[in-house]
């Protein structure tokens, strides 16, 4: 017997089984991080189970690694393909021009790496993440090289927000790529992402935001009514 799941795993199941769907024989794929994704992932080892044969699956994470290794999924690399048929991740927030907050969990630099790869990046997630405006329910995460996250706080700081060292008990959280991550808090949302994107990589030391700007393509949202395509 399988355990019952709540409503909101059930929409990211169902955007995530939908996903899987599109993905056809041949295609190089690349797999997101987080929960959504996860529910992606296991949808697309099942399919391979039952014959979709993939020429293999770039991960963003360690986890995703992990888990697609777990299942089956072919396995590659950017060397070796550095062009991806398509990209399926989950998103913090998403707004309606299908701009995108990611990094909750902390792999918003190699997911934004992969995903540049693609070229189609379709966002699964469930209709909690639909925002009028980018900011005002998640913190912006942002990736520092360990070294600059004094200075580059205070830069930051210094655009209006509220700064975070993302922490797992009493030390830093630390990413895939060896470097922190700071959540920042911008009290009156963001109202212009992009300005905002070009202003933060101006920042010596910050290695990439979690602001995902003309990069989605789609959005699967699972929900009360079945799953929905969104596409601005
Ligand atoms: O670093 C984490 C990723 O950007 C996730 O894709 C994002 O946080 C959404 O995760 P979830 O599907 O668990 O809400």
């Amino acid at each position: 017997m399988t355990a019952a799941i709540n409503p909101q795993d059930a929409w990211k199941q169902m955007a995530g089984v939908a996903a899987a769907e599109l993905i056809k024989d041949g295609m190089v794929v690349g797999l997101g991080t987080g929960s959504t994704a996860s529910f992606f992932v296991q949808a697309l080892g099942l399919r391979i189970q039952q014959g979709l044969q993939i020429v293999g699956a770039v991960s963003s994470s360690q986890v995703t690694q992990t888990l697609a290794a777990s299942l089956g999924i072919p396995l590659t690399d950017l060397d070796t393909h550095p062009e991806l048929d398509m990209y399926v991740d989950g998103a913090d927030e998403i707004d309606p021009k299908l701009c995108l907050i990611k990094g909750a969990g902390g792999a918003l630099l190699r997911e934004k790496i992969v995903a540049s790869a693609a070229k189609r990046f379709v966002v699964v997630a469930d209709p909690t993440k639909r925002v009028e405006q980018l900011g005002h329910h998640y913190p912006l995460p942002v990736e520092v090289v360990p070294l600059a996250i004094t200075p580059v706080s205070r830069k930051i700081a210094q655009l209006g927000a509220r700064v975070k060292l993302r922490q797992t008990g009493a030390t830093p959280f630390i990413t895939d790529n060896h470097n922190f991550i700071l959540d920042c808090t911008f009290p009156q949302g963001i109202s212009n992402p992009a300005e905002l994107d070009a202003q933060l990589h101006r920042i010596v030391g910050l290695v990439e935001t979690g602001l995902f700007i003309n990069m989605a393509s789609q959005a699967i949202l699972g929900g009360p009514d079945g799953v929905q395509v969104f596409q601005p």
